[in-house]
């Protein structure tokens, strides 16, 4: 008989905020090669001999500053969302993180412990990227070569598009802009280097990355282009709000390194924006399901004093959906979705 179970899969958190776990956590993340994609003599050059000296101590110190009592918001949220999917679903669900002590062995094990012959993995981010959705992909597979032979995997693909999603998103969006006065909007996704994007080009190298390949609607060739699924998140959003051209935009944040990354940069585009005289900006963070580093440090705080810097006055950011309970729902519309396609026998 075989029995089904679900894996939320998030990004993942140093333990603490110590140096010393941090720099463990930031080796296993820059290690990955769908992360820094260069051969591995080159990333073990890059991160081990020149990023992971002075990385971990500026990121524990940025750490500290958000860390809750109970630990990471971002392992914190992904456990209470995980907790209110469980509740609205008859199959057990597990939460395992691709880096760092949640791993996703253990995640898998839990389920099989359980008694789990089929797991429905569903990574924790609206756009497919080679650096998030790709490499838990990847991983699942090789952890189930390895010790889960048992195992059959049911992968969830990117949800960006999916109306259900687009609808919370734009409900959670819409409720904080009921009776706020702004100006702009600012769609702010975690960036990537441009050449993740080619290099998750599945057109034969048409994506130029020259503006004019990723912006087209409906095509399946962008079932795996980032900068589209970003791009698309945000149109569909300003749709559903009736949001007026010109009224928001997208940009992206977090760059590290050297190489061109997705443009517009999110803190130039603030800086540019303030200077221009905007006063009053709220900030959305679509590519995050849970709050964490990227949207309450970089964004809340280091994107704040840029904006005020400049002569912006309200900077409004909106939180992520992390455990709303109508995000909860929809995964475990997902859920049962799969369950029952595939547990009940087709009508004869
Ligand atoms: C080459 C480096 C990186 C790529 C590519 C990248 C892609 C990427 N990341 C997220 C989501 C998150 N990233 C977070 C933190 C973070 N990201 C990088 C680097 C890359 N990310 C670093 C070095 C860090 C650690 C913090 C720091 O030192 O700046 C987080 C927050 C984790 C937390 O504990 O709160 C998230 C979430 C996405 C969605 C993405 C590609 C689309
Ligand atoms: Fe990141
Ligand atoms: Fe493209």
């Amino acid at each position: 008989m075989s029995k089904k179970g679900v894996l939320l899969v998030n990004l993942g958190s140093p333990d603490s905020t110590d140096p010393k776990d941090v720099k463990k956590y930031l080796d296993e993340f820059l290690m990955d090669p769908r992360v820094i994609d260069v051969p591995r003599w080159a990333r073990i050059l890059l991160v081990r001999g020149i990023i992971l000296n002075t990385r971990p101590k500026q990121s524990a110190k940025a750490y500290a500053k958000i860390w809750w009592d109970e630990g990471s918001p971002l392992i914190v949220l992904s456990e209470r969302l995980k907790e209110k999917v469980q509740q609205k679903v008859q199959v057990p669900v597990a939460l395992a993180m691709r880096y760092g002590s949640m791993t996703l062995k253990k995640g898998l094990q839990e389920l099989v412990d359980q008694g789990v012959t089929e797991v429905k993995t569903i990574p924790l981010y609206p756009q497919f990227a080679m650096a998030t959705t790709e490499t838990i992909d990847v991983k699942v597979d090789e952890l189930v070569t390895e010790f889960f032979p048992q195992l059959t995997i049911t992968r969830t693909p990117a949800f960006y598009h999916k109306p259900e999603y687009i609808e919370v998103l734009s409900k959670s969006i819409g409720e904080k802009l009921k009776g706020l006065d702004y100006e702009h909007i600012l769609f702010s996704y975690h960036g990537v280097p441009e050449r993740h994007i080619r290099k998750s080009d599945i057109t034969n190298g048409n994506c130029k990355m020259n503006g004019k390949c990723c912006f087209k609607m409906g095509s399946p060739q962008h079932e795996f282009c980032y900068r589209h699924q970003c791009e698309i998140t945000t149109v569909n959003v300003a749709k559903n709000l009736g949001l007026k051209n010109g009224t928001y935009s997208t940009t992206f944040q977090s760059r590290l390194g050297f190489d061109p990354w997705l443009q517009p940069y999110t803190d130039r585009t603030i800086e540019r924006m303030g200077k221009a005289g905007i006063k009053k900006m709220v900030i959305v963070t679509p590519a995050f399901v849970s709050d964490c580093l990227e949207t309450l440090e970089e964004i809340a705080m280091e994107g704040e004093e840029i904006f005020h810097e400049v002569g912006g006055k309200e900077f409004t950011v909106i939180p992520c959906l992390n455990d709303r309970d109508d995000f909860a729902k929809i995964i475990a519309g997902w859920i049962d979705s799969w369950r029952i396609v595939t547990t009940e026998p087709a009508l004869a």
